[in-house]
């Protein structure tokens, strides 16, 4: 049998294995967003790296030094570099992926306990924080390398890893290792790449694969609003002190309007009008208005039109209103004036949107606003993190590799796809590296990433790990 073909039986033949490897992945509680789970995410690093090495992969951690999270001066989590082959006559694959996770708690509204992967035997639902995002894609990688390793087989290609521990949390610490690496030339760990392949996204729907050729950039913000030394009675101080929440309330409600429409000055208008010749490339996708409002489990679409819908994703800047720290929000009725209260919300961006050009206007509008209210209290804007959107030539060897393997796995044509969400370090292997980067989703658009009850399919899990694999191999056959 063909090594391709023997690879493929090993998936098949070893899922329940594979699925029990993501269990011990998910149970690792490798938060990045706060600092109570900081260790975890070290934990979870280890643990890819001894995963890596058992597979006959080079590996080496890379400390990333230190960063200040809410106040808290914490060890970032390093980064897991890896290489397995050297054949000059072969194509050398840059592999990235995240191995921390958004928060997660059962009382969120989840079904089941978060971080013990639950395999739901009626809908064959891998149920767990990280199953799509990112670490089912990630350990898809190492079914691969397993399958390789245990059948005796080349890899059709080199590979390099580069895993990090910080990206749901702004990456910091990852730009600067990889142009560092860069600078040094031959010596460096990414040299000789030709190309990379990340799987951190998502089908648009459930039943069409797609490859994808951009992501949206991102500005977040953290807008505060202080006013007295402490928090107050509503009853002694009501209507006669200016009250913080009152002063944000008005702000966040100045920034984006129901259709979503953003309503900061100049934001909207830094984006070109849709071509007729391009609004017809969305209407060629498999989607429907009824894949997102499965997807969200709600009839909200924001249009009717299909196309309108796709150019709200992928197409056009979004902005989002996150969360209020600081207010009260537990049960009860407490009738309390906080004293102090934070925003958070970010904006989705599109080319030729930077999070540099897009914070003086936010920055303006919500000075200026706040100026019209004549409160006394005081008001701070911050922008927290950021990344830039990003484009790929989707005619390049990469994509076609990636189609045809697509095509064969799935037996499909796949949607090519701009992503709504962000992945900063995308750009910045784009520029320092000068390759081609492909992003090759392993999930489907109803997977709830970063939501309650995350799951991967696990046909998308054991197809995925096979079409990462067949993609290596189509790769590995390109002769440009
Ligand atoms: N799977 C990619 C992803 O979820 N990226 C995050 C990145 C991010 C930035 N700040 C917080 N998270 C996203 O929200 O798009
Ligand atoms: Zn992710
Ligand atoms: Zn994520």
């Amino acid at each position: 049998m063909a090594a391709l073909s023997r690879f493929l039986s090993f998936i098949d033949q070893n899922a329940g294995r594979f699925i029990q490897r993501l269990a011990d992945a998910v149970s690792i509680q490798s938060i990045s967003g706060n600092g109570v789970h900081r260790q975890d995410v070290f934990k979870m690093a280890l643990w890819l790296q001894g995963q890596l090495d058992t597979l006959g992969v080079q590996t080496k951690s890379v400390d990333l030094g230190r960063h200040v999270m809410d106040g808290q001066d914490l060890p970032l989590p390093p980064a897991i570099l890896g290489r397995i082959g050297d054949d000059p006559k072969k194509k050398t694959v840059l592999i990235y992926g995240h191995y921390d996770v958004q928060p997660a708690e059962k009382s969120d509204g989840w079904d089941t306990e978060p971080f013990t992967l639950v395999v739901d035997p009626a809908t064959d639902r891998l149920i767990g924080r990280g199953s799509t995002d990112d670490k089912g894609p990630i350990l898809g990688w190492l079914n691969v390398l397993e399958a390789h390793k245990a059948l005796g087989l080349d890899l059709p290609v080199n590979l390099k890893f580069c895993f990090e521990g910080m990206e749901e949390s702004g990456s910091d610490g990852l730009d600067e290792l990889i142009t560092s690496e860069v600078a040094k030339g031959k010596d460096g760990w990414f040299w000789g790449v030709d190309c990379v392949c990340i799987s951190d996204n998502y089908w648009l729907n459930s039943r069409t694969p797609c490859i994808t050729y951009g992501l949206r950039g991102l500005a977040y913000f953290k807008l505060t609003v202080s006013g007295p030394a402490r928090d107050l009675h509503s009853g002694s101080f009501g209507r006669t002190v200016h009250e913080p929440m009152t002063d944000l309330v008005l702000l966040m409600s100045k920034l984006v309007d129901t259709n979503g429409k953003i309503l900061v000055p100049g934001v909207d208008e830094m984006v070109s009008v849709a071509s007729q010749e391009e609004k017809a490339l969305y209407a060629q996708l498999d989607y429907s208005v009824a894949d997102v409002e499965n997807a969200v489990g709600a009839p909200i679409a924001l249009s009717d039109d299909k196309v309108e819908v796709l150019m709200g994703r992928m197409r056009y800047p979004s902005l989002s209103l996150h969360g209020i720290e600081g207010a009260f929000y537990g049960a009860g009725a407490k009738t309390v004036i906080p004293a102090s209260v934070s925003g958070k919300f970010s904006i989705r961006l599109v080319p030729p949107q930077t999070p540099e050009a897009v914070e003086p206007l936010v920055f303006a509008y919500i000075n200026a606003e706040f100026a019209r209210l004549n409160s006394k209290n005081k008001l701070k804007i911050e922008n927290l993190h950021g990344g830039k959107p990003w484009v790929a030539d989707h005619t390049h060897w990469n994509y076609e590799a990636a189609k045809r393997a697509t095509e064969a796995v799935y037996k499909q044509t796949p949607n090519l796809t701009r992503e709504g969400g962000s992945i900063p370090v995308t750009l910045t292997f784009a520029e320092s590296l000068g390759v081609n980067v492909l992003l090759l989703p392993m999930g489907r658009g109803d997977d709830g990433a970063h939501s309650t009850n995350e799951k991967l399919d696990k046909s998308n899990f054991i197809e995925g790990s096979k079409l990462l694999g067949t993609y290596l191999y189509e790769v590995g056959a390109v002769n440009a």
